[in-house]
Protein backbone atom coordinates (compact mmCIF):
# COMPACT_ATOMS: atom_id res chain seq x y z
CA UNK A 1 0.00 0.00 0.00
CA UNK A 2 2.94 2.43 -0.12
CA UNK A 3 2.02 4.37 2.96
CA UNK A 4 -1.14 5.30 1.56
CA UNK A 5 -4.51 4.98 3.67
CA UNK A 6 -8.18 4.33 3.23
CA UNK A 7 -11.16 4.92 5.00
CA UNK A 8 -11.34 1.67 7.82
CA UNK A 9 -15.43 2.27 7.23
CA UNK A 10 -15.12 0.84 3.57
CA UNK A 11 -12.97 -2.22 4.42
CA UNK A 12 -15.03 -5.56 4.19
CA UNK A 13 -13.98 -8.40 6.52
CA UNK A 14 -11.41 -10.63 4.65
CA UNK A 15 -14.53 -13.50 4.37
CA UNK A 16 -16.73 -10.61 2.24
CA UNK A 17 -14.71 -9.75 -0.15
CA UNK A 18 -14.94 -10.22 -3.66
CA UNK A 19 -12.04 -13.12 -4.80
CA UNK A 20 -10.14 -12.26 -8.13
CA UNK A 21 -11.72 -14.36 -11.07
CA UNK A 22 -14.98 -14.99 -9.72
CA UNK A 23 -17.02 -17.65 -12.32
CA UNK A 24 -19.54 -16.25 -13.81
CA UNK A 25 -23.18 -17.14 -13.34
CA UNK A 26 -23.46 -19.90 -15.80
CA UNK A 27 -26.85 -21.25 -16.41
CA UNK A 28 -28.47 -18.55 -14.92
CA UNK A 29 -31.89 -18.79 -16.02
CA UNK A 30 -32.52 -16.13 -18.97
CA UNK A 31 -36.99 -15.77 -19.71
CA UNK A 32 -37.92 -14.08 -22.40
CA UNK A 33 -41.21 -11.95 -21.97
CA UNK A 34 -42.70 -11.45 -25.30
CA UNK A 35 -45.46 -14.14 -24.19
CA UNK A 36 -46.81 -11.50 -22.14
CA UNK A 37 -47.71 -9.02 -24.91
CA UNK A 38 -49.32 -11.93 -27.73
CA UNK A 39 -51.45 -12.74 -24.46
CA UNK A 40 -51.64 -16.15 -25.59
CA UNK A 41 -52.65 -18.26 -22.40
CA UNK A 42 -50.96 -21.29 -23.14
CA UNK A 43 -47.45 -19.35 -23.68
CA UNK A 44 -48.27 -16.84 -20.33
CA UNK A 45 -48.88 -20.29 -18.31
CA UNK A 46 -45.49 -21.78 -19.84
CA UNK A 47 -43.35 -18.36 -18.65
CA UNK A 48 -45.67 -18.30 -15.47
CA UNK A 49 -43.90 -22.18 -15.11
CA UNK A 50 -40.41 -20.80 -16.20
CA UNK A 51 -40.58 -17.67 -13.53
CA UNK A 52 -41.55 -20.00 -10.89
CA UNK A 53 -38.52 -22.32 -11.93
CA UNK A 54 -36.31 -19.54 -11.43
CA UNK A 55 -37.53 -17.74 -8.88
CA UNK A 56 -37.39 -21.47 -6.86
CA UNK A 57 -33.98 -22.36 -8.22
CA UNK A 58 -32.31 -19.24 -8.41
CA UNK A 59 -34.61 -16.62 -7.17
CA UNK A 60 -32.12 -14.49 -9.65
CA UNK A 61 -32.98 -14.51 -13.26
CA UNK A 62 -32.58 -11.81 -16.65
CA UNK A 63 -35.44 -11.06 -18.31
CA UNK A 64 -35.06 -10.07 -22.47
CA UNK A 65 -37.93 -8.72 -24.67
CA UNK A 66 -39.99 -7.34 -22.20
CA UNK A 67 -41.25 -4.15 -24.00
CA UNK A 68 -39.47 -1.49 -22.62
CA UNK A 69 -38.31 0.92 -25.53
CA UNK A 70 -34.90 0.94 -26.08
CA UNK A 71 -35.35 5.06 -26.51
CA UNK A 72 -36.81 4.75 -22.54
CA UNK A 73 -33.56 3.20 -21.28
CA UNK A 74 -31.18 5.42 -22.91
CA UNK A 75 -33.17 8.63 -21.91
CA UNK A 76 -32.52 7.27 -18.27
CA UNK A 77 -29.14 6.38 -18.60
CA UNK A 78 -28.54 9.63 -19.88
CA UNK A 79 -29.97 11.45 -16.92
CA UNK A 80 -28.43 9.20 -14.32
CA UNK A 81 -24.78 10.08 -16.08
CA UNK A 82 -25.75 13.27 -15.71
CA UNK A 83 -26.64 13.58 -12.23
CA UNK A 84 -23.60 11.46 -11.28
CA UNK A 85 -21.71 13.97 -12.66
CA UNK A 86 -22.67 16.95 -11.13
CA UNK A 87 -20.29 18.32 -8.82
CA UNK A 88 -20.87 17.59 -4.90
CA UNK A 89 -22.46 20.55 -3.78
CA UNK A 90 -25.07 20.65 -6.32
CA UNK A 91 -25.94 16.75 -5.55
CA UNK A 92 -25.68 17.69 -1.49
CA UNK A 93 -28.35 19.96 -2.70
CA UNK A 94 -30.57 16.96 -2.81
CA UNK A 95 -28.96 14.53 -0.28
CA UNK A 96 -31.77 12.51 1.11
CA UNK A 97 -32.15 12.09 5.41
CA UNK A 98 -33.95 10.15 7.60
CA UNK A 99 -36.48 12.21 7.38
CA UNK A 100 -36.74 12.40 3.75
CA UNK A 101 -35.36 9.48 2.41
CA UNK A 102 -35.30 10.51 -1.20
CA UNK A 103 -32.58 12.04 -2.69
CA UNK A 104 -28.87 11.83 -3.48
CA UNK A 105 -26.70 9.93 -0.65
CA UNK A 106 -23.02 8.74 -0.96
CA UNK A 107 -22.66 7.39 2.25
CA UNK A 108 -24.80 3.99 2.44
CA UNK A 109 -23.96 1.56 4.58
CA UNK A 110 -25.23 -2.09 4.41
CA UNK A 111 -24.54 -4.25 7.50
CA UNK A 112 -22.56 -1.55 8.64
CA UNK A 113 -19.73 -1.12 6.40
CA UNK A 114 -19.86 1.41 4.31
CA UNK A 115 -20.55 1.02 0.62
CA UNK A 116 -18.46 2.75 -2.26
CA UNK A 117 -21.08 3.95 -4.44
CA UNK A 118 -23.70 6.96 -4.63
CA UNK A 119 -27.44 6.36 -5.22
CA UNK A 120 -30.28 8.57 -6.07
CA UNK A 121 -33.49 7.13 -4.58
CA UNK A 122 -36.59 8.41 -6.66
CA UNK A 123 -40.30 6.92 -6.27
CA UNK A 124 -41.86 6.74 -9.65
CA UNK A 125 -44.94 8.14 -8.49
CA UNK A 126 -46.36 10.14 -4.94
CA UNK A 127 -44.11 12.01 -3.44
CA UNK A 128 -42.93 13.85 -5.96
CA UNK A 129 -38.94 13.56 -6.85
CA UNK A 130 -36.81 16.85 -6.42
CA UNK A 131 -37.27 18.68 -9.04
CA UNK A 132 -33.37 18.72 -9.50
CA UNK A 133 -33.30 15.44 -11.40
CA UNK A 134 -34.41 16.73 -14.42
CA UNK A 135 -33.67 20.34 -13.88
CA UNK A 136 -32.01 20.19 -17.79
CA UNK A 137 -29.12 22.10 -16.71
CA UNK A 138 -26.79 19.51 -15.74
CA UNK A 139 -23.16 19.65 -15.77
CA UNK A 140 -20.79 16.89 -16.92
CA UNK A 141 -17.48 16.17 -15.00
CA UNK A 142 -15.90 13.59 -13.55
CA UNK A 143 -17.78 13.00 -9.91
CA UNK A 144 -14.33 10.99 -8.44
CA UNK A 145 -12.91 13.33 -6.07
CA UNK A 146 -9.44 13.13 -5.96
CA UNK A 147 -9.08 12.80 -2.23
CA UNK A 148 -9.52 8.96 -1.74
CA UNK A 149 -5.87 8.04 -2.17
CA UNK A 150 -4.60 4.41 -2.13
CA UNK A 151 -8.19 3.15 -2.51
CA UNK A 152 -7.90 -0.40 -2.09
CA UNK A 153 -11.08 -1.44 -4.80
CA UNK A 154 -10.39 -5.10 -3.59
CA UNK A 155 -11.09 -4.38 -0.04
CA UNK A 156 -14.52 -2.75 -0.41
CA UNK A 157 -17.30 -3.87 -2.35
CA UNK A 158 -19.78 -1.03 -4.33
CA UNK A 159 -22.77 -2.64 -2.14
CA UNK A 160 -22.26 -5.55 0.42
CA UNK A 161 -23.94 -8.82 0.49
CA UNK A 162 -27.58 -8.46 1.55
CA UNK A 163 -31.16 -9.37 0.44
CA UNK A 164 -33.41 -7.30 -0.38
CA UNK A 165 -36.31 -6.40 1.99
CA UNK A 166 -39.11 -5.30 -0.58
CA UNK A 167 -40.99 -8.04 -3.12
CA UNK A 168 -39.44 -7.95 -6.09
CA UNK A 169 -36.42 -6.73 -8.17
CA UNK A 170 -36.17 -5.17 -11.03
CA UNK A 171 -32.53 -4.07 -11.98
CA UNK A 172 -30.84 -2.54 -15.11
CA UNK A 173 -27.63 -2.62 -15.17
CA UNK A 174 -25.02 -1.35 -17.79
CA UNK A 175 -22.15 -3.20 -19.40
CA UNK A 176 -19.14 -2.88 -16.81
CA UNK A 177 -20.36 -5.51 -14.66
CA UNK A 178 -20.00 -6.20 -10.65
CA UNK A 179 -23.00 -7.44 -9.76
CA UNK A 180 -22.98 -10.88 -8.02
CA UNK A 181 -25.28 -13.54 -6.89
CA UNK A 182 -24.87 -16.17 -3.68
CA UNK A 183 -25.64 -19.22 -6.23
CA UNK A 184 -27.80 -21.76 -4.19
CA UNK A 185 -26.93 -24.73 -5.61
CA UNK A 186 -23.48 -24.24 -3.72
CA UNK A 187 -23.43 -21.31 -1.83
CA UNK A 188 -20.75 -19.40 -4.03
CA UNK A 189 -20.48 -15.95 -5.18
CA UNK A 190 -20.88 -15.62 -9.58
CA UNK A 191 -21.11 -12.92 -11.43
CA UNK A 192 -24.12 -11.88 -13.43
CA UNK A 193 -22.58 -11.12 -16.69
CA UNK A 194 -24.64 -8.06 -18.28
CA UNK A 195 -26.51 -9.31 -21.24
CA UNK A 196 -27.66 -6.06 -23.20
CA UNK A 197 -31.15 -5.00 -23.42
CA UNK A 198 -32.27 -7.00 -20.55
CA UNK A 199 -33.06 -6.64 -16.93
CA UNK A 200 -32.40 -8.79 -13.73
CA UNK A 201 -35.28 -9.92 -11.95
CA UNK A 202 -34.47 -10.72 -8.19
CA UNK A 203 -36.77 -12.28 -5.66
CA UNK A 204 -36.91 -10.23 -2.45
CA UNK A 205 -37.29 -11.20 1.36
CA UNK A 206 -41.39 -10.80 0.99
CA UNK A 207 -41.96 -13.29 -2.08
CA UNK A 208 -39.59 -15.66 0.45
CA UNK A 209 -42.66 -14.89 3.08
CA UNK A 210 -45.60 -15.05 1.30
CA UNK A 211 -44.64 -18.23 -0.72
CA UNK A 212 -43.51 -19.83 3.02
CA UNK A 213 -40.30 -20.11 1.44
CA UNK A 214 -41.15 -21.70 -1.32
CA UNK A 215 -39.06 -19.02 -3.35
CA UNK A 216 -36.03 -17.80 -1.49
CA UNK A 217 -34.86 -13.93 -1.15
CA UNK A 218 -31.14 -14.02 -3.35
CA UNK A 219 -28.47 -13.30 -1.30
CA UNK A 220 -26.29 -10.60 -3.78
CA UNK A 221 -23.89 -7.54 -3.69
CA UNK A 222 -21.59 -5.46 -6.02
CA UNK A 223 -18.15 -5.75 -6.42
CA UNK A 224 -16.11 -2.70 -7.40
CA UNK A 225 -14.67 -2.30 -10.84
CA UNK A 226 -11.04 -0.57 -10.55
CA UNK A 227 -11.20 0.67 -13.82
CA UNK A 228 -14.37 1.79 -15.21
CA UNK A 229 -17.67 3.48 -12.95
CA UNK A 230 -20.77 1.42 -13.21
CA UNK A 231 -24.17 2.70 -13.20
CA UNK A 232 -26.88 0.48 -12.38
CA UNK A 233 -31.45 1.28 -12.02
CA UNK A 234 -32.48 -1.02 -9.86
CA UNK A 235 -36.38 -0.71 -9.20
CA UNK A 236 -37.83 -2.09 -6.20
CA UNK A 237 -41.33 -3.34 -5.69
CA UNK A 238 -42.42 -3.19 -2.26
CA UNK A 239 -45.80 -2.91 -1.13
CA UNK A 240 -47.79 0.04 1.13
CA UNK A 241 -46.53 0.93 4.63
CA UNK A 242 -49.59 0.14 6.38
CA UNK A 243 -48.86 -4.01 4.63
CA UNK A 244 -49.12 -7.06 6.86
CA UNK A 245 -46.73 -9.22 5.20
CA UNK A 246 -46.88 -13.03 6.10
CA UNK A 247 -47.43 -16.65 4.19
CA UNK A 248 -50.25 -16.67 2.06
CA UNK A 249 -53.17 -18.54 2.82
CA UNK A 250 -52.43 -20.68 -0.34
CA UNK A 251 -49.14 -21.58 1.01
CA UNK A 252 -49.69 -22.86 4.14
CA UNK A 253 -51.37 -26.29 4.63
CA UNK A 254 -51.15 -28.98 7.99
CA UNK A 255 -47.70 -30.70 6.61
CA UNK A 256 -46.38 -26.88 5.80
CA UNK A 257 -47.78 -24.49 8.66
CA UNK A 258 -46.76 -21.03 8.74
CA UNK A 259 -42.96 -20.24 9.01
CA UNK A 260 -43.32 -16.25 10.09
CA UNK A 261 -45.15 -14.44 12.05
CA UNK A 262 -47.05 -11.56 10.11
CA UNK A 263 -45.05 -8.20 9.82
CA UNK A 264 -45.60 -4.55 9.17
CA UNK A 265 -43.52 -3.74 6.22
CA UNK A 266 -43.43 0.27 7.09
CA UNK A 267 -41.54 -0.91 10.30
CA UNK A 268 -39.48 -2.86 8.75
CA UNK A 269 -38.51 -0.95 5.83
CA UNK A 270 -37.60 2.45 7.92
CA UNK A 271 -35.97 0.08 10.42
CA UNK A 272 -33.92 -1.35 7.51
CA UNK A 273 -33.46 2.74 5.90
CA UNK A 274 -32.16 4.08 9.00
CA UNK A 275 -29.20 1.05 9.19
CA UNK A 276 -28.56 2.18 5.32
CA UNK A 277 -26.84 6.53 6.63
CA UNK A 278 -24.37 4.83 9.05
CA UNK A 279 -22.85 2.77 10.99
CA UNK A 280 -24.98 1.18 14.00
CA UNK A 281 -24.13 -0.94 16.16
CA UNK A 282 -26.93 -3.07 16.30
CA UNK A 283 -27.89 -5.80 13.58
CA UNK A 284 -29.73 -4.96 10.50
CA UNK A 285 -33.39 -5.59 11.07
CA UNK A 286 -33.95 -9.36 8.85
CA UNK A 287 -36.30 -11.55 7.65
CA UNK A 288 -34.97 -14.46 10.06
CA UNK A 289 -35.94 -12.15 12.86
CA UNK A 290 -40.11 -13.00 12.45
CA UNK A 291 -39.75 -16.65 11.51
CA UNK A 292 -41.77 -19.41 13.73
CA UNK A 293 -38.34 -21.33 14.46
CA UNK A 294 -36.10 -18.36 15.49
CA UNK A 295 -33.45 -18.88 18.27
O1 LIG B 1 -26.34 -2.03 -8.55
C1 LIG B 1 -26.73 -3.19 -8.56
O2 LIG B 1 -26.51 -3.97 -9.51
C2 LIG B 1 -27.49 -3.80 -7.40
C3 LIG B 1 -27.82 -2.84 -6.30
C4 LIG B 1 -28.52 -3.53 -5.18
O3 LIG B 1 -28.37 -4.70 -4.96
C5 LIG B 1 -29.46 -2.77 -4.33
O4 LIG B 1 -29.47 -1.53 -4.41
O5 LIG B 1 -30.23 -3.42 -3.57
FE1 LIG C 1 -30.02 -5.44 -3.70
Amino acid sequence: MGGLSMDQAFVQAPEHRTKANLADADGIPVVDLSPLAAGDKAGVDALAAEVGRASRDWGFFVVVRHGVPAETVAQALEAQRAFFALPADRKAAVRRDEAAPLGYYESEHTKNVRDWKEVFDIVPREPPPPAAVADGELVFENKWPEDLPGFRYDLALGVGRHKDAGALTILYQDDVGGLDVRRRSDGEWVRVRPVPDSYVINVGDIIQVWSNDRYESAEHRVSVNSEKERFSMPYFFNPGSDAMVEPLEEMVSDERPARYDAYNWGNFFSTRKNSNFRKLDVENVQIAHFRKDRP
